[in-house]
């Protein structure tokens, strides 16, 4: 099976990790950071200024998560998100990596990966230990491993064709098969990865828990391939699955379910520009829409953490 997980491209071996233990990073605050309940302490995007984040309900319909640990940072500028997004990657790397022998990231496809391009310069992605990262996707589209749609040749241009994390562990979808095949034969890959001990699980659950998903989100609110008013929102038993008439073109594509990215670990959830400040302002404000929005959904059953420019907070 393992041979049907191989990235297409095979990662060059430019780097070798110099660090396996942390290097002092520099410290950078963003912003501002604020409690998102309470609109009242909303500050400024503007304020230099950090307040203390709490655990709060999420808006879930998940009934295991009762208290994800919701924080928001807003920054001036998707340059200064992008830098925090990286510190805050390489602290969770660091963290999980020397506890456990694998750290489980999944990205989304989208902006998300322009906005790792940190992360893969000075001083992080020196102090990462790569090897032990482990790279899956929370979406795909049914499209060839080189074709301009691939979330996966989206990640290798930006981002693992920089690192030097082992091809084994570059958990891509097998882009030869169906739109459902491909679906159950990643389920069935993920099965195998948590059997292995890879994966871990979630002890109320049972469902794999991911150490990270690094989230994008799209102007109409949804997130990985979930779509709003969409039938997969309900989606309560498979990991992963599929979708044939997706809204946003390719129409063919595969998914994790909900299920799969609340018993994350950590969830960042990233979005830059004023074109998504609506759905920013639903989720986190007080922007309404008839039915919840996917992202709205998104209730880890560890820490959520939302990584916000100026424009995509200009409605809070
Ligand atoms: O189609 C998709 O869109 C979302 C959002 O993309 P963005 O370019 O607006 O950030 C992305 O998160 C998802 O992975 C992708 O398949």
């Amino acid at each position: 099976m393992a041979s049907l997980f191989q990235p297409l491209y095979a990662p060059q071996r430019t780097r070798t990790p110099t660090h396996t233990h942390p290097i002092l990073l520099p410290s950078r605050s963003p912003s501002s950071w604020f409690p998102v309940t309470n609109r009242a302490n909303i500050a400024a995007p503007h304020n230099p200024i950090k307040l203390n984040c709490f655990k709060t309900k999420a808006s879930s319909t998940s009934a295991a998560n009762m208290a994800t640990e919701k924080q928001v940072q807003v920054f001036d500028s998707e340059e200064a998100l992008s830098v925090s997004l990286a510190k805050y990657t390489a602290d969770l790397s660091q963290k999980f990596t020397q506890q456990k022998a694998s750290f489980t990231v999944v990205v989304s496809g989208g902006s998300l990966i322009k906005s790792l391009r940190k992360l893969v310069e000075a001083p992080y992605v020196d102090s990462i230990d790569w090897s032990k990262w482990h790279m899956f996707w929370v979406d795909e589209r049914v499209v060839p491993k080189d074709h301009p749609d691939s979330n996966y040749l989206l990640a290798y241009d930006g981002f693992l064709s920089k690192v030097p994390i082992p091809p084994g562990n570059v958990h891509a979808i097998n882009d030869a098969l169906s739109a459902e095949a491909a679906a159950d034969d990643y389920e069935t890959h993920i099965k195998h990865l948590v059997h292995n001990g890879i994966i871990s699980t979630s002890e109320t659950t049972g469902i794999p828990k991911f150490d990270l998903m690094l989230l994008g989100m799209g102007p109409d609110g949804h997130v990985a391939s979930l779509f709003p008013g969409h039938p997969l929102l309900a989606e309560k038993n498979k990991w992963v699955t599929f979708i044939k008439e997706s809204p946003k073109p390719p129409p063919e594509r595969i998914t994790f379910t909900f299920p799969v990215i609340n018993s994350s670990a950590n969830v960042a959830l990233v979005v830059a520009g004023a074109g998504k400040a609506h759905p920013v302002h639903v989720a986190l404000g007080n922007g309404q829409e008839p039915e919840p929005l996917p992202v709205q959904m998104v209730a880890p059953e560890g820490q959520l953490t939302w990584f916000l420019d100026k424009d995509a907070a200009s409605k809070l």
